[in-house]
C-alpha cells in the first residue's frame, strides 16, 4: 500500500514497479549497487583481489572493444594472470554485432544473460539463443554468434585438455531443460549444463538456494571456480573473508580456497559456476 504520510518514509517501490515482473537475470545487468549508485563515493569499491580469491563487483567491470568481435564490448573478469586456467568475461553485444573465434585449441561456453543472439556454424542451420540458453563450442569449431539488437553473454574459454581419443561436440541447451541432480548432504538444487562424460574437462553448475539455505560442506578442493551470481544475495565465505554478495557479482576461487555460501533475502539465490573436472591435476 502507498504510504499516505508522504514524509519520513523510505522510498517505497511504486505499484507499477511491483506489477511489471522483471525478466529472469535482470539484476545481473541492473544490480542494486550499480556503478551509478556508487559513482558519488570516490574511491569506493566492493571488489577485492587476493592470492586465492577475488570478488569482482559491477562498479569494477571495465569494458573495452573485444578483439576479433564486431561491435562488442568485453569486460574480462578472470584470466590466467589471476592464476586461473580459463578466461571468464562479459560480452556486451550491440546492434549488428558478431563474435570472433577463440584462439586455436580453445573451447568456449557462452550463456545468455540478456537479449538474444543467433548461433550459426558450418553444418546445422542457425539457432536462436535467448536468456537462460547456452552453447558449448568445441576447440577449433567454426561458429558465429550474431546479434541484431543487443545481448549480454557470460563467456568461458580455456585450452581443451585432450584425454585419449575422447572428443567433445557442439551442445546447445537451456537451464530449465536440465534435470535436477542428486546433491547428497546438501540442500541446494543442482543442474549441470554439460555432459559429465570424460570428454569434457569442465562443467557449468547452476545452483539454487532458497533464502536461509547454505552450503553444508565448507569446501576445499583442487578444482577452481569462476562464479556469476545470477539472482539473489547472501554471504560468500572465501578463506577467512566473509563478503555480502548480490546478483551481478563475480567471484574467482583458486584451487583449495575454503569456500561457503549462505543465501539471504526474500528471493532465491542462483549462481552459475565454472568447475574443472575429469582431468588429473598433475
Ligand atoms: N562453491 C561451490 O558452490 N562449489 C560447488 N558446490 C562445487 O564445487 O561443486
Ligand atoms: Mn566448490
Amino acid at each position: 500500500s502507498k504510504s499516505d504520510d508522504g514524509f519520513c518514509s523510505a522510498p517505497s517501490i511504486t505499484e507499477s514497479d511491483e506489477e511489471k515482473p522483471k525478466p529472469i537475470y535482470w539484476k545481473v545487468t541492473n544490480p542494486t549497487l550499480s556503478p551509478s549508485h556508487l559513482q558519488d563515493l570516490p574511491g569506493y569499491t566492493r571488489s577485492v583481489y587476493k592470492r586465492d580469491h577475488a570478488l569482482i563487483t559491477p562498479e569494477s567491470h571495465v569494458y573495452s572493444p573485444l578483439p576479433d568481435w564486431t561491435n562488442t564490448l568485453g569486460a574480462y573478469l578472470i584470466t590466467p594472470a589471476m592464476g586461473s586456467h580459463f578466461v571468464m568475461y562479459f560480452a556486451k553485444m550491440k546492434e549488428m554485432s558478431s563474435s570472433g573465434l577463440p584462439p586455436k585449441d580453445m573451447e568456449r561456453l557462452v550463456f545468455v544473460v540478456e537479449g538474444a543472439v543467433t548461433l550459426t556454424n558450418t553444418s546445422s542451420s542457425s539457432t536462436k539463443l535467448t536468456v537462460d540458453t547456452y552453447a558449448y563450442l568445441p576447440p577449433n569449431f567454426y561458429h558465429s554468434l550474431d546479434c541484431a539488437e543487443s545481448a549480454t553473454l557470460i563467456v568461458f574459454e580455456r585450452r581443451y585438455e585432450r584425454l585419449g581419443s575422447h572428443t567433445t561436440e557442439l551442445i546447445v541447451g537451456s537451464t530449465d531443460k536440465q534435470p535436477l541432480l542428486e546433491t547428497p548432504g546438501e540442500v541446494f538444487e543442482l543442474r549441470k549444463l554439460l555432459p559429465v562424460s570424460l570428454a569434457y574437462d569442465f562443467n557449468i553448475h547452476i545452483m539454487d538456494f532458497q533464502p536461509g539455505e547454505f552450503l553444508n560442506v565448507k569446501e576445499v578442493h583442487y578444482n577452481q571456480h569462476g562464479l556469476l551470481l545470477l539472482e539473489g544475495q547472501g554471504i560468500y565465505r572465501l578463506g577467512d573473508n566473509w563478503y555480502p554478495v548480490q546478483a551481478g557479482d563475480v567471484i574467482w576461487m583458486a584451487p583449495f580456497v575454503p569456500q561457503w555460501y549462505a543465501a539471504l533475502g526474500k528471493t532465491r539465490s542462483r549462481y552459475l559456476l565454472y568447475k574443472d573436472v575429469n582431468r588429473n591435476p598433475l
